[in-house]
């Protein structure tokens, strides 16, 4: 869907991309992650042209971008940045209908949009009249993303968009986010410095430095294989955590077949979750040692021993990818 080829942006004599080359798969989310001043914004702007390359091309579906109007370009690409950018003396309504306006939709038509989106981000309706300043930085992130999908654009490019929220908040709308229906289908490009933020959203992590995409690949490539040493110092502290999110339990199961008299002190959980989310569930299972999980998959439940599951981690993840090295 998005292809970036060799692009290599100066400023000045000073480069800030440099001969940078990835694709983006349709429906897919690939996060840039790096330091500061790596090049991930300056990356992130050239897709939609807010930043000009001074080499290479950028085809969206097979199209080059420079071969239409930038104007044209973005009517198609939602733009979601860490300041949020809302217009400060537009009401939210306002704010949400930009595009659409833009795109000369019909009054009801975009009504009927702002209240779906209102929904879909739980806002109340009362927003919509107020002006920014008066929403918390919570509700303005969710109008933020609310008015880059107003006109449910294809692509979606996203600029630390959970940056400037607390924590706690940070990872709820961080949560949220991941289960949006809405985007399941979207083609997102997602630049943060958020080593946890990034395994969380990411289809695929391009780890940038100093210009360059240093590795690009799924979490546990990055984590299992790194090919640079600049990329397991990268995540070097880290690691557990963010290999205990990458590695999913149905790579753990079967232990041992379980006994169904204990199954009223069981937990479900699918087969697909990850080890962190099974172990936050066994934690809060009142059980020291060990607990039951039910496969949703084969239907079948599972004893799993806290100590093992740790012990099989341990000897895969850390004793084996030293004995690759
Ligand atoms: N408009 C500009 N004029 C001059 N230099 C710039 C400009 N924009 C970016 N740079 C420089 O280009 C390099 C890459 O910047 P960029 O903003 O892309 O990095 P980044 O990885 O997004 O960093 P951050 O996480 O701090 O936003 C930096 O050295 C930066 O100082």
């Amino acid at each position: 869907m998005i292809q970036v080829e060799t692009v290599t942006k100066y400023f000045g004599n000073k480069v800030a991309v440099n001969d940078v080359s990835f694709e983006v798969s349709k429906g897919d989310t690939l996060v840039l992650l790096g330091t500061s001043g790596s090049g991930k914004t300056t990356t992130l702007r050239m897709i939609n042209r807010l930043i000009e390359a001074d080499k290479g091309d950028i085809f969206i579906s097979n199209q080059s971008i420079y071969s239409q109007p930038p104007e044209t370009l973005r009517k198609n690409i939602g733009y979601v940045i860490q300041q949020v950018g809302l217009l400060p003396h537009y009401t939210i309504a306002e704010n949400i209908a930009i595009v659409p306006k833009l795109l000369e939709w019909k009054k009801e038509d975009i009504q009927l949009r702002i209240y779906e989106l209102l929904q879909m981000f739980r806002l109340p309706e009362s927003v919509l009249t107020q002006h920014p300043s008066q929403l918390s930085g919570g509700q303005q992130q969710r109008v933020g993303l609310a008015r880059a999908l107003a006109a449910d654009p294809p692509i979606l490019l996203m600029d630390e968009p959970f940056g400037a929220l607390d924590q706690l908040t940070r990872n709820a709308i961080c949560k949220e986010f991941k289960m949006l229906a809405a985007l399941k289908n979207k083609t997102i490009v997602l630049v943060t410095h958020d080593i946890q933020e990034a395994f969380e959203l990411g289809d695929k992590i391009g780890i940038m430095d100093n210009g360059h995409i240093q590795q690009m690949g799924s979490s546990q490539e990055l984590l299992l294989t790194p090919s640079h040493a600049f990329v397991t110092k990268f995540l070097s502290d880290h690691r557990l955590i963010l290999e205990m999110k990458a590695t999913k339990l149905k790579e753990f199961f079967p232990f041992e077949s379980a006994s169904s008299k204990l199954l009223d002190q069981t937990e479900e959980i699918t087969a697909d979750a990850s080890l962190w989310d099974a172990l936050q569930k066994i934690a809060a299972i009142n059980h020291k040692k060990a607990s039951f999980l039910k496969m949703k998959s084969d239907n079948t439940w599972y004893l799993v021993d806290t100590e093992k599951v740790w012990q099989k981690f341990y000897i895969n993840n850390f004793l084996g990818s030293k004995e690759k090295k």
